[in-house]
């Protein structure tokens, strides 16, 4: 049967600091790409994130997912980069550059661990009030 399909949309706030550094590239060509931001001592940021889930809203509940599971979900994911150096201390940035497309990418693999992957449609990374990056679980081909 044909039901209405909905979003359900939770957002949290963690803060972290890093260094945008590749180690693909030179010392030189790092401060050329990054600029301000390859500064060696770090910098923070208070990030905001935000997971859209979109599923069918359930006859008998009235829910697509209990929004509360999907904010202890969020919760115990920012156990490891809240208040964290996400170069230091978070495994995943050991090599990647913790720009917040791979930050991202990072929420999505593990907000998919914890909540059922076909509702996950968007996360979303609000660097800065006018930084924000989001990812849809697409992948290209090449
Ligand atoms: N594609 C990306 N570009 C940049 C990223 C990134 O994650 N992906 N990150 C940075 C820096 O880490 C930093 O977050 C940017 O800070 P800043 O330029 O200060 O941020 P704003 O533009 O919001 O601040 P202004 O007020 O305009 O200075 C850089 N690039
Ligand atoms: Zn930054």
């Amino acid at each position: 049967m044909n039901g209405p399909i909905g979003y359900a949309i939770r957002t949290e706030s963690f803060n972290a600091a890093h260094r945008l550094h590749s180690k693909q590239l030179s010392d030189e060509e790092n401060k050329q790409v990054y600029g301000k931001c390859n500064n060696p001592n770090y910098h923070g940021h208070n990030y905001k994130w935000t997971v859209t889930l979109r599923g069918p809203v359930d006859l008998q509940t009235g829910m697509i997912y209990n929004i509360a599971e999907l904010k202890h979900a969020m919760q115990q994911i920012m156990i490891d980069i809240d208040h964290k150096n996400l170069d230091l201390d978070v495994e995943y940035f050991y090599k990647k550059v913790s720009t917040t497309e791979n930050l991202t990418i990072y929420l999505w693999e593990s907000i998919t661990q914890l909540v059922p992957r076909e509702l996950v449609h968007e996360v979303k990374v609000e660097e800065t009030e006018k930084n924000s990056f989001v990812f849809r679980g697409e992948y290209s081909s090449k």
